[in-house]
């Protein structure tokens, strides 16, 4: 946030709303040294769980996060709640165009045990053949069945070393202030889940960020969030019971630990 606050040039961009932006940017987050969630603003955990637990589902309705009292993606859906194609459809059921289709989930998950050394541990949520058409607005696209949003966690590798798996995710799009502390939590979730279903510790989470933006109507609460001192991070524990990806529930994760500053609201770039 400092860097691009700092360093990011002028842009203007799809929503009209007008950025500060830095292309290209990496993070790295050791798993072991404690849960990276944000603490210089309380962020909503159990939106990311919920929402996260809907991608692995498949799920790309609204419903589910609905009666969870998830309210993020509201504002792209369609009136019967769908976003069309998005995370959940490419990560479990990728069209093959022959009426079969193909769950990256359970193959990486399978490759990650059967061959941890493989450079090809890949799970991609970009698809070219369902990319929104730019002349509708989301809602009117994931009604034509194209997704809404086009994915911005486009891809994630995994790579294993001394018994440890990390994950590094390419993110081509980045909302600094909200929605990067989301995609940060529940990508180091995600690695914690599939090393416990592996039989693996977690290594390092990294995110590699290529638009890299602060909305010009956040910069008020950015000064906010850089002006406070970061608390020590709190610890995620998962139950260990759990030795199935498609198992987990809410109940599972309980966040030991967390202590933050304020929430801090900011309106959300449509
Ligand atoms: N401009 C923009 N930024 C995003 O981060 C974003 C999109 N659009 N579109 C698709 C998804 C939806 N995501 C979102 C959307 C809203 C919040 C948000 O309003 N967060 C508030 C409230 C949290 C809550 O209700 O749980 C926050 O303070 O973090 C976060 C992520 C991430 N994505
Ligand atoms: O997981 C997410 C999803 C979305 N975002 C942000 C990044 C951009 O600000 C918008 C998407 O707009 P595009 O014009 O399609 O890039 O949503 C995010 O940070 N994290």
């Amino acid at each position: 946030m400092r860097h691009v606050r700092d360093h990011g040039v002028e842009k203007t961009d799809r929503t009209g709303t007008g950025t500060r932006s830095v292309f290209g940017y990496q993070m790295r987050f050791d798993l072991q040294q404690g849960f990276p969630l944000v603490t210089t603003k309380k962020c909503h955990l159990r939106s990311i769980i919920h929402e996260l637990l809907w991608f692995l589902k498949g799920d790309t309705n609204i419903a589910y996060l609905k009666d969870n009292g998830v309210s993020i993606w509201d504002e792209w859906a369609s009136d019967e709640g769908e976003l069309g194609p998005v995370y959940g459809h490419q990560w479990r059921s990728w069209d093959r165009g022959d009426g079969t289709s193909i769950d990256q989930i359970t193959e990486v998950i399978e490759q990650i045990k059967t061959n941890p050394d493989s450079r090809r541990l890949i799970v991609s949520a970009w698809n070219p053949s369902v990319l929104p058409d730019t002349r509708l607005s989301p809602k009117e696209n994931a009604a034509q069945g194209k997704q809404a949003l086009p994915p911005c966690h486009t891809m994630f590798q995994f790579y294993v070393h001394d018994g440890k798996l990390s994950c590094q995710l390419y993110q081509r799009s980045a909302d600094i202030f909200l929605g990067v502390p989301f995609n940060i939590a529940s990508y180091a979730l995600l690695t914690m889940m599939i090393a416990q279903v592996c039989g693996l510790e977690a290594g390092d989470f990294i995110h590699t960020l290529g638009d890299a933006h602060l909305y010009s109507n956040h910069m008020e609460q950015v000064e906010t969030q850089l002006s406070r001192v970061p608390y020590p991070r709190p610890h995620m524990r998962i139950n260990p019971e759990v030795r199935d990806i498609f198992s987990f529930s809410y109940d599972d994760f309980t966040l030991e630990g967390y202590q933050a500053h304020p929430h801090i609201k900011a309106p959300v770039a449509v």
